[in-house]
């Protein structure tokens, strides 16, 4: 998995560092010198000769970056630095200067420097770091940045994180440089993993510094090897009771294909049993024999795909089972309609999985003000919001997506093809993670923050799915399901 720290953790465990002599910048800078090298070789053949501009902002950031820039000017690079504010990183600005490099300091007008910058063969942005406040880029190198965008964004480097996003929230609220690789030091920082932050960072490379990074990580995201640790692998003396039974109330005449989608995703990710209830079990049936129409005993639900605001049948089924939720602890996936039905107060065993614009609804309901833009800006905050008003799990589906539950876990999980989004993904989502609950609903009561895993399990594995179903092209949500058993056996077997 990939592990993110936030700007305190990373400079809590610098401090140790440093405060034994341990030359950490030196460490940065020859890393960031070495990657950068390697980026002008892959793009013009020679390191030697290229035209390379520094732009050094007030702190230790633009320290890393001028002595980076110290490095490759030594190499034959042709050099120059911008230095945007008062306050410069002396011993990197001397340490340029004495290899030849060359410094230019931004005094009212930004023109020239942008035009520099623009027509460089790399920009190394070491404007700010960790030391940012999210706040977009400011003054002058804000007013830089916005005219080296105009003139046309060159190749740029981020040192650490691009500079004007929230280092710890990955949000976009001013000027902001996008990166096309950004090599981050010490440990990963949520900001780059997390959206709209992550689509800024370009390729991420991460350093490390021999940090001792402890403690809960701030977001993390499952890699294909976690798969194993979290799947429910039937034991020997399995059979299909203690593997797990998924109740699923999905599909209405209006809107069939649902219930086929999701009952086929849950059977093809190996639950023990389906039971369906709604009105079209015959065509659910017909599609997947394995299903049993009608009530009985389960571990976990799906409520919602398919479920039409108007469908007063389904809406009493899923109101009746929200009951057994609360009182018996069995878990469930509410999605798509049945989000409005939500009561006031679940637990982190039912994961609520709505896209932007359902999440805003949910909030609304609950008296907080915000719209899907809102929530598409700070995901994270708004389904850790949605955890602390609802108690559930929440799965906010997007092109990456955030999922926030108990015990403040939280991941971003950017798996699938932009393929993906297709009708009818949702509801092969809402299966396969319904059969993950059913199969572990005895851990998560032990556990509640495994919920959260266990939906960014989903997320990842759907993603996979996807990736299988038609590498590099068009899928459609039955080939998704349909690829399901394979994906999961090749995770499996990792
Ligand atoms: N502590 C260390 O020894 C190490 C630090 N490292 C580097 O140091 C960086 C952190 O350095 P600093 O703590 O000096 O912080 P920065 O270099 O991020 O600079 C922060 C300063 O920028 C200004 N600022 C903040 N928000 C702004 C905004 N929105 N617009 C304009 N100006 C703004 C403030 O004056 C603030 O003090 C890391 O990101 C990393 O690149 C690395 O060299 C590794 C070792
Ligand atoms: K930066």
């Amino acid at each position: 998995m990939l592990q993110t720290w936030t700007s305190a953790q990373v400079r809590a465990a610098e401090e140790p560092l440093l405060a034994l002599g341990v030359p950490l910048m030196e460490r940065a800078a020859f890393a960031l010198h070495v990657r950068t090298a390697a980026v002008l070789r892959e793009r013009r053949r020679a390191v030697a000769g290229a035209r390379v501009v520094v732009l050094a902002g007030p702190g230790n950031n633009g320290g890393d970056a001028l002595y980076a820039g110290a490095l490759l000017a030594r190499r034959g690079v042709e050099v120059h630095a911008v230095v945007t504010a008062e306050r410069v990183h002396e011993g990197g600005l001397s340490a340029l200067l004495q290899a030849r490099g060359r410094a230019l300091r931004v005094d009212g007008s930004v023109d020239d420097a942008a035009a520099l910058a623009a027509g460089a063969d790399l920009v190394l942005d070491g404007l700010l770091g960790i030391g940012s406040d999210g706040s977009g880029l400011r003054g002058a190198a804000g007013a830089l940045v916005q005219a080296i965008l105009d003139l046309g964004r060159p190749y740029v480097v981020a040192v650490d994180v691009p500079s004007g996003l929230g280092v710890d929230d990955g949000r976009r609220d001013g000027i902001a440089l996008d990166a096309d690789l950004t090599v981050t030091f010490g440990g990963l920082k949520p900001g780059l993993l997390l959206p709209p932050g992550t689509h800024a960072a370009g390729r991420v490379e991460l350093v490390d510094l021999g940090l001792d990074l402890a403690g809960v990580p701030a977001v993390v995201r499952l890699e294909p090897g976690d798969v194993a640790d979290l799947w429910p692998v039937p034991a020997s003396d399995a059979h299909k009771y203690t593997r797990g039974v998924l109740g699923v109330v999905a599909g209405s005449r209006a809107y069939q294909g649902a219930a086929v989608l999701t009952t086929s995703a849950a059977v093809q990710a190996g639950i023990g049993m389906v039971r369906y209830l709604g009105d079209v079990g015959d065509v659910v049936v017909a599609a997947h024999p394995e299903v049993v129409v009608g009530h009985g005993r389960v571990q976990a639900w799906v409520f919602g795909p398919g479920v039409s605001p108007d469908d007063a049948g389904q809406r009493r089924r899923i109101e009746y089972a929200f009951e057994h939720v609360r009182e018996r602890g069995e878990a469930a996936v509410v999605d798509a309609g049945a989000l409005e039905l939500l009561p006031a107060h679940v637990g982190p065993h039912a994961v609520l999985t709505p896209h932007a614009g359902e999440l805003a609804r949910v909030l609304t309901q609950r008296g907080e003000t915000v719209d899907r833009a809102a929530v598409e800006a700070e995901p994270l905050r708004w389904a850790r919001r949605t955890h602390e008003l609802t108690g559930a799990t929440v799965l906010l589906k997007g092109p990456v997506t955030v999922v926030a539950g108990a015990q403040g876990a939280a991941y971003a999980q950017a798996d699938a093809p932009a393929w993906l989004s297709t009708a009818g993904a949702g509801d092969v989502l809402a299966g396969l993670l319904g059969a993950l609950l059913a199969g572990r609903v005895d851990a998560i009561h032990e556990d509640p923050s495994l919920a959260a895993a266990l939906a960014a399990t989903a997320a990842l594995v759907h993603g996979r799915a996807a990736h299988r179903a038609n590498p590099g092209g068009p899928i459609s949500a039955r080939a998704v399901a349909d690829a399901l058993p394979a994906t999961i056996a090749e995770l499996l077997g990792r």
